[in-house]
């Protein structure tokens, strides 16, 4: 069988509902049994409101999916706290979309879904509802499944001089502010993030042995220490380390001409130190054809490529292209470990 994905469908003011009817709407055939989680009469409200036909069976004991079938968007449903208008966030919501990600969470772990892939969750109006310590699903993921890491990485396609390859992004540091980065970078977490790293770009993309490109954190991965001792005093020595361990990797290599065709070429992944150092560059190459991928959980899940959109929610006009990719992703992780 197929297997299902759990697509939480998102903050309800944003655009994850209407990608999700956009998508079953769009009669693609999809990379699994897709069940959306979230509120049935809002997603029929927002499907009425972009004139899409689609049939929305409710599995109120949130238990088997059927076979997909076009047209059809089965959910496991979760009650809105209050209603939802498209592009009005309301923080009496955030209950509601915090229990989307439980109920997907719960799933995966019981074998009920064998993956969970996220719509757009907006950060600073779960933070405000209540939830101050909330800086994305990846934390959440993280503390929910209770490991000590996860490991963001952002992939999609681009072409090298040697053909068309993956180009995968993943961060040292995620959510934290600029200022407080440098002092993030440890040997440690270092350490910790590249195991991952390695460990399921064999496990879920069957990548025998990762050449893996970490980027420095300073201009010029800080000029032999003239900009920024980072490089000398952490990160050199812990690939070092690492490397005597069996671990591909090259670097620290000054992001700027890291981040190149001709360097990229035979890369399986790159390690960025920051949020933007890394994502904006993966963006640019990819936007609307990537997926967000959260490593070191017990569950596999994955996201789109972007935020709530809220200047596009209820006008149709999003572009399904990411979620289309997180669902193929999602299904190709699941299928390697097994599913
Ligand atoms: N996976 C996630 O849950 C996720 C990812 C990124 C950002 N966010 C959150 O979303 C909120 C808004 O973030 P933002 O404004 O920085 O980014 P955003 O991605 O929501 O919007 C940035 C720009 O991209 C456009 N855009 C986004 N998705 C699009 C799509 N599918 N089709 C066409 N255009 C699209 C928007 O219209 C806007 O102009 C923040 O709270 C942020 O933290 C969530
Ligand atoms: N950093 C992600 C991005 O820019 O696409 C985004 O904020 C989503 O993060 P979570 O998956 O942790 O919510």
């Amino acid at each position: 069988m197929a297997p299902v994905l759990a697509l939480t469908t998102g903050e309800p003011a944003g655009i994850g509902p209407e990608l999700a009817l956009m998508l079953v709407a769009s009669r693609v055939p999809l990379a699994g049994r897709v069940v959306a989680i979230g509120d049935p009469d809002l997603l029929a409200q927002r499907a009425r409101r972009l004139g899409l036909d689609i049939e929305l069976p409710v599995l109120a004991r949130r238990d088997e999916v059927p076979a997909q079938r076009p047209g059809v968007l089965p959910v496991w449903p979760v009650t809105l706290r209050a209603p939802a208008t498209a592009g009005m966030l309301d923080a009496a919501n955030a209950g509601y979309v915090l229990e989307t990600l439980d109920v997907a969470i719960a799933a995966c772990r019981d074998g009920r879904a064998q993956a969970m892939v996220t719509a757009p969750l907006h950060k600073g109006v779960i933070i405000e509802g209540g939830h101050p310590d909330f800086t994305g699903h990846t934390e959440y993921l993280r503390d929910a499944c209770g490991v000590e890491d996860v490991v963001m990485m952002l992939a999609t396609r681009l072409a090298t001089p040697s053909g068309d390859q993956a180009l995968r992004v993943a961060l040292a540091s995620v959510h934290l502010p600029l200022r407080e980065v440098a002092d993030a970078i440890t040997d440690a977490g270092l350490t910790r993030v590249l195991r991952i790293l390695d460990g399921d770009l064999k496990r879920y993309f069957a990548v025998a042995a990762p050449r893996i490109a970490v980027c420095g954190l300073n201009p010029h991965a800080g000029e032999n220490g003239h900009l920024g001792r980072e490089e000398l005093e952490v990160i050199i020595p812990t690939l070092e380390r690492l490397r005597c361990e069996g671990l591909r990797l090259d670097g620290p290599l000054p992001a700027d001409t890291l981040f190149t065709p001709r360097h990229l070429d035979g890369i399986d992944a790159v390690l960025a130190m920051y949020h933007d150092q890394g994502l904006p560059v993966l963006k640019y190459a990819g936007f609307g054809r990537a997926a967000n991928i959260t490593l070191g959980l017990p569950i596999v899940r994955t996201s789109v490529d972007h935020g709530t959109a809220l200047d596009l929610a209820g006008t149709g006009r999003a572009d399904i292209g990411s979620l289309g990719v997180a669902l193929e992703v999602a299904a190709e992780m699941a299928r390697a470990v097994g599913h």
